[in-house]
């Protein structure tokens, strides 16, 4: 392909992905596999040149795009040898005219970034959108630190969460021996701080109310093999998703349980009071994500918020009833939005004597209050409804997590 026609190719490939951001529909990911699928004639340069100019754009505006045409012209605007490939040529884009739309902007939807915390600077909006690295979690009963680097000779460890290891972006982990026989799994660093959240004394039962496909559960049975463990989900195709991961971990104590949406009670009933720990990884908004899927803040509106925002209270309710005197009710978010983290959790535990916030030993982020900024700042008095972890600070994704504790 010639490279005006590789620009065309982007641009088509960001019209499918503002039609699916536009509709709800697939992920940008899976919309690139198909792209390239249905065009065989791409040679795996071009794929990569495709690929690359067409998440450039993505990553580079946050307001939606006109079309596919506008956010590549955005970037044309920024790159005068891009710019030059809008030449009319063979298969390549028709040569740009100064009356057409043009994508323009910053990185963050604009009424996204009006709803931030005040914490979040230049720098910490910018990382928002960097290349996430390759996270791992492994296994300590089939794998240790001098077996992976013997491996991997770049890995990193943490030096606070003991199974988390980290590698290159791209790294091609699933050809290897060690992620088929189950010593490594794929986990960013922020979601095994939450697991470790849940890691008290003496859990019997811990329910997973959100456990999607499984990647913090899976997480949580390794951390607790004697525990019983329920991992809910609506998704009946989320939790069979989870099959061939457990398969690869071995034996396990995990029971999914498919949840009716709005009448997960049914399902849940007979456990209640009785669960030293529930986990709500709430279904959210992903703003701490974008750096995985950059499309995914195309897709979000103030309506879709509010519907979320409403969904996460319900299911905090519902997990309050779950948990035993004593135990604990850990809630997580993928947000950076404190209508999703600091201010949800601080709005269901209000008026509810016998709940109280611990975060001993969370060693991983920053305290925030109920109105999501630093706790203990100079500023602001509030007292931390939970921790925060961004990628500028944490070099994880963007998470909020809490832990509460119910006294009687
Ligand atoms: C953030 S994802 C969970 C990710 C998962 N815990 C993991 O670590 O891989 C949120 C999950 O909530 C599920 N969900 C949405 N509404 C729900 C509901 N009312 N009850 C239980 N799960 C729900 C979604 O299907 C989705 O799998």
């Amino acid at each position: 392909m010639t490279p005006p026609a590789r620009v065309q190719a982007a641009i088509d490939l960001i019209d499918a992905i503002l039609k699916a951001a536009r509709g709800q529909g697939a992920s940008a990911d899976t919309l690139a596999r198909t792209f390239f699928r249905e065009r065989r004639y791409m040679g795996s340069g071009d794929r990569r040149a495709v690929r690359d100019l067409a998440y450039r754009a993505v990553r580079r505006f946050g307001e939606i795009p006109d079309n596919g045409r506008a956010a590549m012209a955005g970037l044309a605007r920024e790159d005068a040898d891009l710019a030059a490939l809008f030449d009319g040529s063979g298969y390549g884009p028709a040569m740009l005219s100064e009356a057409e739309p043009v994508a323009s902007g910053g990185v963050i939807p604009g009424w996204i970034e009006a709803r931030l915390p005040k914490l979040f600077d230049a720098a910490e909006k910018d990382a928002l959108l960097d290349r996430a690295a390759l996270d791992l979690r492994f296994n300590p009963d089939r794998t240790d630190r001098a077996g992976l680097s013997a491996h991997w000779p770049d890995i990193a460890f943490s030096d606070i969460l003991p199974r988390a290891a980290r590698l290159p972006n791209g790294t091609a982990i699933e050809d290897s021996d060690l992620w088929q026989h189950g010593a490594v799994d794929v986990q960013d660093w922020g979601s095994q701080a939450i697991v470790a959240a849940c890691n008290l004394p003496d859990v019997a039962l811990a329910i997973d109310l959100c456990a999607g496909a499984g990647g913090k559960t899976l997480a949580l049975s390794a951390m607790m093999p004697s525990a019983r463990i329920i991992a809910s989900d609506t998704s009946r195709d989320r939790l069979a998703a989870m099959e061939p991961r457990r398969r690869r971990a071995g034996p396990d104590r995990i029971e999914t349980v498919l949840l009716d949406p709005r009448r997960e009670w049914e399902r849940l009933e007979a456990f209640e009071g009785q669960a030293d720990v529930v986990l709500v990884d709430a279904p959210c908004s992903g703003s701490g994500t974008w750096r995985r899927n950059p499309e995914t803040r195309w897709r979000l509106t103030p309506e879709r918020l509010d519907k979320l925002v409403a969904e996460q209270a319900r299911l905090i309710a519902i997990a309050m009833r779950l948990v035993r005197p004593g135990g604990a009710l850990v809630y997580a978010v993928c947000s950076l939005l404190p209508d999703e983290g600091a201010r949800q959790v601080a709005h269901g535990l209000k008026g509810q004597p016998g709940w109280h916030i611990s975060l001993e030993h969370m060693n991983i982020g920053r305290p925030v209050g109920a109105d999501g900024e630093l706790a203990g700042a100079r500023d602001n008095a509030s007292q931390p409804a939970g921790m925060l972890l961004t990628p500028h600070h944490d070099g994880t994704d963007g998470f909020f997590f809490t832990r509460a504790i119910r006294s009687c």
